[in-house]
């Protein structure tokens, strides 16, 4: 018994072998790329189970939750990403998808069910996909896992499956490959979200305490480029130069700058300076950080603020002038103060000024705070950021703020034009011409109406309202708008006349 037990393994074990030898010979020369991949869909596992005799596989497991943390890790979520794209959407030969929701993505999340796997090409090596999960911890899983779904849930994982000599492509560029493209549809995929920094107590704006610096909204604004009322030629300009941003990651490494852009947007309320950085969110895709510059209390905090800010975003802060006393006047009031002491006030070390220096609110957020959140801490951080200042005042800033550098687009948003009139008709009344158009294009030279008052005007009031009678009306408003400005002239050529002193620039 022993002996033919013997022997029957051992003509089995031979036979196993030679299939090996077989199968592994077949494999090598198995002409293009889509017969293998057709073989590895359709013997699959046992298949290559049998190669790996001759020439064997190496492994890389990413676990859902690595190194015990309670947040899911990086690279497991792109590399879900990456196989939703490459398998499930295409069929990829997966027979069990899973679906789930996700937080901040508005579609089901579709991914390969347990035990699934598939294969994927690259450079000519083919590699293999397992999803498995094994069952939750019940023993001592750490209390900081708190009993949440981390430590509940089944422990997924994905195991990417190579031959060995494929082992530094797959390490060295398939496996970055899969991260960058899992990144790229997880950014497609995701709501974009618009972040404000709480008060700095740390607890959000229902009262909760949070973990993060920053609490979110979904980011919805409908403004786009495409009804954003400018001069044409600005408007392309804007675009083009965001387009080149955000293809410049090859540019900005080889200039050795990091990649970030600031923008400065300037001109009188109500031209559209939000509009314009919704418009600029929506064309990138990127998520927006509104930070509240006075309920940041040191340079301290706008550093912290600044580190939790990601890749792919615009962070604002709007009314730059009104946010804190970062104008000239300080500067002028600091040197009064300093008596003789000079105020470089330009990127020293973010020191924060004695009380009498915090503004209303009581931050102590200073020039140099800014600055250095500006431009020192942008090197230390991962690129793709577009930094957005806002002000009525553009005289009023301290040019070491706006300094090219800092600021390296400054985008002028001025009174309606004859152009961005065009398109708020087409917008708003749905009508490309007029007779009233000539009128409203020799009003608009010499009156000084904002966009976002001729829009208002051009927004019927009630059902009787038309296209005639909206025009009508904002006629009416721009001849009242032109008599105030010539009003205005007439004023300030009499006060020429009479030597008066005009110095109000200055305040
Ligand atoms: N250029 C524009 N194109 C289209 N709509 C505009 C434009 N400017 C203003 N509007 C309309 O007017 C409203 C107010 O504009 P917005 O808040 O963008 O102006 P702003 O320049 O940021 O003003 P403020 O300086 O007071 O913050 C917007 O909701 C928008 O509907």
């Amino acid at each position: 018994m022993e002996a033919s037990g013997w022997s029957t393994s051992l003509s089995s074990g031979i036979v196993l072998s030679l299939v090996a030898v077989v199968w592994t010979m077949l494999w090598n020369n198995l002409q293009g790329l889509q017969l293998q991949q057709f073989v590895s869909r359709h013997l699959s596992r046992h298949a290559r189970r049998l190669a790996a005799i001759v020439d064997p596989y190496l492994t890389v497991t990413i676990a859902e939750y690595d190194g015990g943390r309670m947040k899911r890790s990086d690279a497991y979520k792109e590399v879900q990403a990456y196989l939703q794209r490459a398998t499930c959407a295409t069929g990829g030969g997966v027979r069990h998808l899973k679906a789930e929701t996700a937080k901040d993505v508005d579609a089901l999340v579709l991914s390969m069910g347990d035990n699934e796997e598939v294969a994927d090409a690259f450079r000519g090596a083919t590699v293999w996909w397992l999803a498995y999960s094994t069952p939750p911890r019940e023993d001592n899983a750490p209390s900081y896992w708190g009993g949440g779904r981390a430590a509940r849930a089944d422990r997924r994982f994905y195991r990417l499956f190579f031959l060995e000599r494929h082992r530094d492509l797959v390490l060295g560029e398939y496996l970055p490959h899969v991260r960058r493209e899992g990144r790229a549809v997880m950014v497609k995929n995701r709501q974009r979200k618009l972040f404000t920094n709480l008060s700095g107590d740390g607890y959000d704006a229902d009262g909760m305490w949070s973990e993060s610096v920053w609490s979110h909204v979904v980011f919805e604004h409908p403004k786009t480029f495409a009804t954003l009322a400018m001069d044409p030629a600005k408007k392309k300009e804007v675009i083009d130069d965001l387009d080149a941003f955000r293809k410049g990651k090859d540019y900005y490494a080889r200039v050795g700058k990091a990649w970030k852009r600031g923008y400065l947007l300037y001109g009188p309320p109500g031209t559209g300076k939000s509009t314009m950085i919704a418009a600029m969110a929506n064309h990138l895709d990127y998520d927006v950080y509104d930070i509240e510059l006075t309920s940041v209390r040191t340079n301290t905090d706008l550093r912290k603020l600044f580190i939790e800010t990601t890749s792919k975003s615009i962070i604002v802060i709007e009314d730059i002038d009104c946010s804190l006393d970062l104008t000239r006047a300080r500067k002028k009031k600091k040197k009064a103060n300093d008596d003789g002491q000079k105020n470089d006030g330009d990127k020293k070390d973010g020191a924060e000024p004695p009380d009498e220096e915090k503004d209303a609110g009581g931050s102590k957020v200073t020039l140099s705070g800014v600055l250095n959140f500006i431009d020192g801490l942008w090197s230390a951080c991962g690129g793709e950021r577009i930094i957005v200042f806002t002000t009525n005042h553009v005289e009023k800033l301290d040019p070491a703020l706006i300094r090219r550098g800092r600021m390296d687009k400054h985008i002028e948003m001025s009174y309606c034009c004859f152009e961005a009139f065009k398109l708020l008709a087409k917008v708003y009344l749905d009508v490309e011409s007029h007779h009233l158009f000539d009128a409203v294009e020799s009003l608009l030279r010499e009156a000084n109406m904002t966009p976002a008052d001729v829009a208002e005007n051009l927004t019927p009031k009630s059902v009787d309202d038309d296209a005639d009678s909206c025009l009508a009306e904002l006629v009416k408003e721009l001849e009242k708008a032109k008599k105030k400005v010539l009003a205005k002239k007439e004023g300030k050529g009499k006060d020429v006349a009479d030597g008066a002193d005009d110095d109000d620039d200055d305040e």
